[in-house]
């Protein structure tokens, strides 16, 4: 299979109420992808889908080279698999230093105690500042995670999913409280994350996307409105009406 993911007619409903409605969406394994569309067009539902939070009624989501059915797998396994979701809201360890927060990721085990009582290896602790290189704080490493600003406890915690080495990377609004010196330095992080793995970023902030630089899904009642370039779904008739003319 060329793709990564591939998802099939992909229906799912909440009381009666079709919240993704034959949806289909696939990405490849070095792509960047941003979704777009007015609240309540499915894009969390979407994501949930495919971490396996949410079983869909009906359809198929593709995973890797043996296009493996992630539907019905639990969130642990699919995650094992290779794919990381990041939260809107931060969730580092706050009393922990930056190294500690990246040690205990690589480590893949997210307990302060754990850093406690081990001893990091030359390897773990190259792989640390090479994670802290990537996301902007090297210079940060052995401060508090509490102290850092918003944008970089997001930065943060980007490296902490990177650090398990994600085939796919989902991103949720990670624009959403930063400042604009902040949102370019996430994009550059982003856009290098992507070279060597497949990102998916939610955003409505039409800026950060125009910054992505990457083929935009727009998501309407839980199915596919329009996709290809930022320019050619922002001149789509209907994606002006249900979303861009709001
Ligand atoms: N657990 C649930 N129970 C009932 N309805 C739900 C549930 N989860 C989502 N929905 C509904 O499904 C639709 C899609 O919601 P979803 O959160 O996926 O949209 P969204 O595109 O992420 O919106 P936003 O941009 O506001 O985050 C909405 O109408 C929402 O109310």
């Amino acid at each position: 299979m060329s793709q990564l993911l591939e998802v099939s007619g992909v229906c799912v409903s909440f009381d009666g109420f079709r919240a993704i409605n034959n949806l289909s969406f696939s990405i490849g394994h070095a792509e960047m992808r941003a979704i777009i569309g007015p609240n309540g067009a499915g894009k969390t539902t979407f994501m949930d889908i495919v971490t396996g939070k949410t079983k869909p009624d009906e359809g198929s989501v593709l995973w890797g080279d043996l296009s493996r059915n992630l539907v019905g797998m639990n969130e642990a396994k699919i995650a094992r698999m290779g794919i990381g979701r990041k939260f809107q809201r931060p969730t580092v360890f706050e009393d922990q230093s930056v190294f500690d927060n990246l040690l205990m990721a690589v480590k893949n085990d997210r307990s302060p105690l754990a850093v406690l009582f081990f001893k990091p290896k030359f390897a773990d602790i190259a792989k640390v500042e090479e994670l802290a290189a990537e996301i902007g704080l090297q210079e940060h490493l052995p401060r508090k995670s509490g102290e850092l600003s918003h944008g970089q406890k997001q930065w943060l915690e980007i490296g902490m999913l990177l650090a398990q080495d994600p085939k796919l990377l989902l991103v949720d609004e990670p624009a959403a409280g930063m400042t604009l010196g902040e949102r370019e330095q996430t994009t550059d992080i982003l856009k290098e994350a992507a070279k060597t793995r497949a990102v998916v970023v939610v955003e409505h902030d039409m800026e950060f996307v125009r910054r992505l630089e990457c083929k935009v899904t727009v998501l309407h009642e839980g199915s596919v409105l329009a996709e290809g370039s930022l320019d050619h779904v922002t001149q789509n008739q209907d994606v002006i009406d249900v979303y861009l003319g709001r």
